[in-house]
């Protein structure tokens, strides 16, 4: 083929460009929901693009559960629609309403004897206050993604998300004061849990000495390793702020002996040495290209040889979880001003470019949630 010739489409793409013709066509979808053979997909279509439409007001019925604290106290016992008014100074019409659209979304259930009780997804959220964490977070999201199109327009930053993550687009990150990394540092340590199980359940800690966790926050999921691997020495670098907090978590969970902290700014300063695993958690898809690039050469440089790199973030293309990769998380960066989610395929590729002999992917029970890369550097 010539260079800049398009490639003739394949038989696949022909067959779907019609599919999507004749579903463009009126006529077509008002047989196609009529006829019996065709009115299962045409309802099923109808339906998830129903949800489409509406997701955000399913996301609001969640967040006013999770606002109230609904969950909690459904997990106590099971309550009346009466109870659960007068204990939420909720006037009972509006709790009746709010608990029957949480039913529709299994989020809640009635019981035979007219009780509520928590439904599949609403148990779900039970001992994970990182979930419940994220939804209240996302009152900022969707503040900014109130008018999409301005946002896909604007400069980058000047938002609430990306005033939110203070880094993002800081000139001078390690100058930030700590006011100013406390609320993400708490949400990111809330969260942590669901992420640190993911790992631990995929990756044995124990075949090391000594863990660096770059960008490793308040400490969370070190002191989650810790307890998965006593003999492990921590290191954790993050912003001068950040790190004092990580500190004084790591002297109140009695890890202090066995952690050093550093302080100060990834993007230009080396990382520190001694280190046999270096492990990303959640960093490498809030940076742009050309960070990321760095963050991994300075891995590659700070591991001896036959040292190994470990990068635990949600991923794009992850089969069964597609929109949480491409559409949620590339629009919470785009609203953050920094970063993309990446395919494993394109994370191998830059592993490589950055100096690393070979890389793989562990497989995680709930890949939505966190996937693994783990590279190892050459030894010799
Ligand atoms: C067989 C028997 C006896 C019983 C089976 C019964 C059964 C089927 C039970 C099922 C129970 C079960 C296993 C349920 C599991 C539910 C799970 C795992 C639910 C998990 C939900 C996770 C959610 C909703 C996670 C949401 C995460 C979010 C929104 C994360 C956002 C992260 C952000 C915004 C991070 C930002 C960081 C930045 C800035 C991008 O770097
Ligand atoms: C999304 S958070 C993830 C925190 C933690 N790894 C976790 O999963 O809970 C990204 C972390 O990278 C740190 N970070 C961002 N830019 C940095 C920089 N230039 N130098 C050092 N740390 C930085 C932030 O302070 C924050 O703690």
């Amino acid at each position: 083929m010539q260079a800049g010739a398009v490639p003739a489409p394949g038989l696949m793409d022909r067959f779907r460009a019609w599919r999507e013709g004749v579903t463009a066509n009126p006529g077509f979808r008002a047989w196609a929901a009529r006829f019996p053979l065709t009115r299962p997909m045409a309802r099923r279509r109808a339906r998830q693009l129903f949800d489409l439409c509406a997701g955000f007001v399913y996301s609001q019925v969640l967040a006013a559960c999770v606002k109230l604290r609904l969950f909690e106290i459904l997990h106590e016992a099971p309550a009346s629609e009466a109870a659960l008014a007068l204990r939420l100074a909720v006037p009972p019409e509006a709790m009746a309403r709010l608990l029957a659209a949480a039913a529709a979304l299994d989020l809640t259930r009635r019981r035979a004897d007219g009780l509520w009780v928590l439904g599949p997804l609403g148990a779900a959220m039970i001992g994970n206050p990182g979930i419940a964490a994220m939804v209240e977070h996302h009152a900022l999201l969707y503040a900014d993604l109130a008018d999409p199109v301005a946002l896909l327009r604007r400069e980058r930053g000047g938002n609430a998300l990306s005033a939110y993550w203070a880094y993002a687009g800081a000139a001078q990150p390690e100058a930030l004061g700590a006011e100013r990394v406390a609320d993400y540092s708490a949400l990111m340590a809330a969260s942590q849990p669901m992420v640190a199980a993911e790992v631990l359940a995929s990756y044995d800690f124990r075949r090391h000495r000594v863990l660096l966790d770059v960008g490793g926050g308040e400490g969370a999921f070190l002191s989650e390793v810790a307890a998965a691997a006593p003999d492990l020495r921590l290191m954790l670098f993050d912003l001068p702020q950040v790190a004092a907090r990580a500190s004084a978590r790591f002297a109140a969970r009695g890890l202090a002996g066995r952690a050093q902290v550093f302080g100060g700014d990834f993007s230009a300063d080396p990382l520190p040495k001694g280190a046999d695993l270096i492990s990303f958690v959640r960093v490498l898809h809030d940076h742009d290209d050309a960070v990321v690039m760095g963050l991994l050469r300075a891995a590659r440089a700070a591991l001896p040889p036959g040292g190994r790199l470990l990068i635990a973030e949600p991923m794009a293309g992850t089969s069964g979880a597609e929109p949480m990769g491409e559409a949620y998380f590339g629009f919470y960066l785009l609203a953050m001003g920094r970063g993309r989610p990446r395919r494993p395929e394109e994370l191998h590729a830059m592993l490589s470019e950055a100096g690393f002999a070979a890389s793989r992917a562990l497989p995680t029970p709930t890949p939505l949630l966190t996937r693994l890369i783990v590279a190892d550097v050459s030894n010799s």
